[in-house]
């Protein structure tokens, strides 16, 4: 079946066969910042969001906006700083990253909205959702980075159950309630293991997992968790891969069984994971392959 029926069909849950394995199960979306800069990308991937949740999925997001906070510091002056793919956050830097998170967390509501699904955007801070500590890094004091402690589901669980679809931005509080900028990969991944999601998907702005970045042939269909951490041991994985991969292997590691790493450029691919095409790579506990 056409992508375009399906989404005539968007009115008709019940005609949506394929997704039917996943009615009524929770699945987290981390949808990155690198798939967020085109408006009519971010157009088409809250459509399908909306789509999985007119098909009675309980769809939950997880964003970033990596980009958009480069944009804004740049515009600032002041100077991107990246540390294993971890913003160095002073608190300059926190406040922006906060406000161009914000900024995008309502717009992704704005749009869920206009596809007529209800949904409520958070940050980790709401309920006390996200707890953090300071995240310590040998080489360098990374500053307001949180890593996640605990996630507290109790807030997002409310909303499923009035099926309004959640959308978290990665911000946390500490133990003082002071507030972190935490990596959404690492949140998508605290959050799926939390809810015990059925499956988790990244959105980025690339193929898959490449052998090569540079070369979108050597996309990686398969990795075992084994051969996930052989790859990163190799060197395989640079700039935001690499919390990410790693995130996806704590994820299959913590029972979340599938887990998806797609290009979120691509029309559509977001449902067409659903409809099982076999799109980019999928990481997998060894004893699913
Ligand atoms: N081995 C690799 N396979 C795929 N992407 C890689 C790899 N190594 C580095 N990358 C980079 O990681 C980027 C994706 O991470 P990131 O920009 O943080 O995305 P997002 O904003 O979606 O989290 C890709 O655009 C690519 O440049
Ligand atoms: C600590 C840290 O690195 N936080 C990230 C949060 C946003 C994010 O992760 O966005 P993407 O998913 O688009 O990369 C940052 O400041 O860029």
């Amino acid at each position: 079946m056409e992508i375009e029926s399906l989404i005539n069909q968007a009115m008709k849950p019940e005609e949506l066969q394929f997704i039917k394995e996943y009615q009524n199960k929770i699945v987290v979306v981390k949808y990155g910042g690198s798939a967020m800069t085109d408006e009519n990308i971010k157009k088409n991937v809250v459509e399908d969001l909306a789509l999985l949740k007119k098909a009675g999925l309980k769809p939950i997001v997880v964003h970033g906006g990596g980009k958009e906070i480069n944009k804004w510091l740049s515009r600032l002056g002041i100077e991107n700083k990246f540390v294993n793919g971890l913003r160095v956050t002073d608190e300059p830097t926190l406040e922006i990253a906060e406000m161009a998170l914000s900024k995008l967390n309502k717009e992704l509501v704005q749009l869920m909205e206009s596809f007529g699904v209800k949904s409520v955007g958070i940050s980790g801070k709401d309920a006390g959702t996200i707890k953090v500590s300071k995240r310590y890094s040998d080489e360098t004091d990374l500053g307001y980075v949180g890593k996640i402690n605990n996630v507290d589901n109790s807030l997002i669980m409310m909303l499923l159950e009035k099926d309004i679809t959640p959308i978290i931005c990665p911000i946390g509080l500490d133990e003082n309630y002071q507030g972190y900028n935490i990596n959404a990969d690492e949140a998508a991944c605290a959050v799926a293991t939390c809810v015990k999601a059925e499956k988790l998907v990244f959105l980025t702005d690339i193929e898959g997992v490449c052998k090569d970045p540079k070369d979108s042939s050597t996309v990686i269909p398969k990795l075992s968790v084994h051969e996930a951490k052989q790859f990163l041991n190799s060197g395989g994985a640079g700039g935001g891969m690499l919390p990410k991969l790693m995130n996806c292997i704590e994820a299959v590691e913590n029972g979340v069984s599938r887990v998806h790493i797609i290009d979120g450029r691509v029309q559509h691919s977001l449902l067409k994971e659903f409809l099982n095409k076999k799109m980019g790579t999928m990481i997998l506990a060894k004893g699913n392959i």
